[in-house]
């Protein structure tokens, strides 16, 4: 036997399996309240580290990648004749696809806003189309004031980071994943978002329903 067999590495290798799966716990804490506070905490960070990186973005960038995205939507939706989709009012760098909703309704599509009603509830859609009034709501975003509520055929929904399993982390309200879970039926939802906002994971949790696609430009 030469020296060198034993100088090949470990006797055991290091133990990787947290990298493999999120799930896994090195000090074997269950999966409980314990890790979903570590979870909340995580995502809060890691939100505001995306939105910073974002709003960083020049306006010109954020418009060529506003481009990609559209052309991707339109790819998804197909023709926009007899279908009700939800957008959602830009704010803090989302992509602004308002010209490309006016191109929609110009093909035959027509539109909703989500309007939050209150925290804890499920978003309401409210039709909508240019030139109709609109107020601020929560976080001063704008939304239709009379519109009747809706439900979409196809939910838009701006996601501040996503995964490869095609799990959203929004804003932190919850208002995406509480709407969908109430929906009589299911929307076809589609994630949008800059590259830039892809993830290993969100380490999702049993409440957290995947987008059927995520957009990105
Ligand atoms: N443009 C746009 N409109 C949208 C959404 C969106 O993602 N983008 N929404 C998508 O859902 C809804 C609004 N989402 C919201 C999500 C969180 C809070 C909020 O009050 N958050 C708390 C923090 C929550 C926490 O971290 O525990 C806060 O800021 O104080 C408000 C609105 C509807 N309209
Ligand atoms: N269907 C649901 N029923 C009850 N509570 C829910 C439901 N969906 C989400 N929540 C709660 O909402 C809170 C925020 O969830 P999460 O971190 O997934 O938000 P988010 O998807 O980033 O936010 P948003 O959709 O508003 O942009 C969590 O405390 C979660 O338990």
């Amino acid at each position: 036997m030469s020296d060198n067999d034993n100088a090949r590495g470990y006797a055991s290798p290091p133990c990787f399996m947290h990298e493999l799966t999120p799930e896994f716990q090195p000090d074997d804490r269950p999966a409980d309240a314990a890790a979903w506070t570590d979870v909340k905490r995580w995502r809060k960070a890691e939100r505001q580290r995306l939105i910073d990186a974002r709003m960083a973005m020049s306006a010109d960038a954020r418009a060529a990648r506003t481009e990609t995205i559209a052309a991707g939507l339109s790819e998804a939706i197909g023709a926009p004749r007899g279908k009700l989709i939800s957008l959602y009012w830009p704010f803090k760098g989302e992509p602004d696809l308002r010209g490309w909703m006016n191109d929609m309704i110009a093909a035959g599509g027509r539109f909703a806003l989500p309007v939050v009603i209150q925290s804890g509830h499920p978003l309401e859609f409210r039709a909508w189309a240019p030139g109709e009034p609109l107020e601020r709501g929560v976080w001063n975003i704008l939304v239709p004031s009379n519109g009747p509520a809706v439900y979409p055929d196809v939910v838009i929904a701006p996601v501040v980071g996503f995964d490869g399993e095609n799990y959203r982390l929004g804003y932190g309200g919850g208002f995406f994943d509480r709407t969908l879970a109430a929906m009589p039926a299911k929307p076809l939802v589609l994630g949008i978002g800059y590259t830039e906002a892809r993830i290993a994971t969100i380490y999702p949790q049993a409440h957290d329903i995947p987008m059927d696609r995520i957009i990105i430009g």
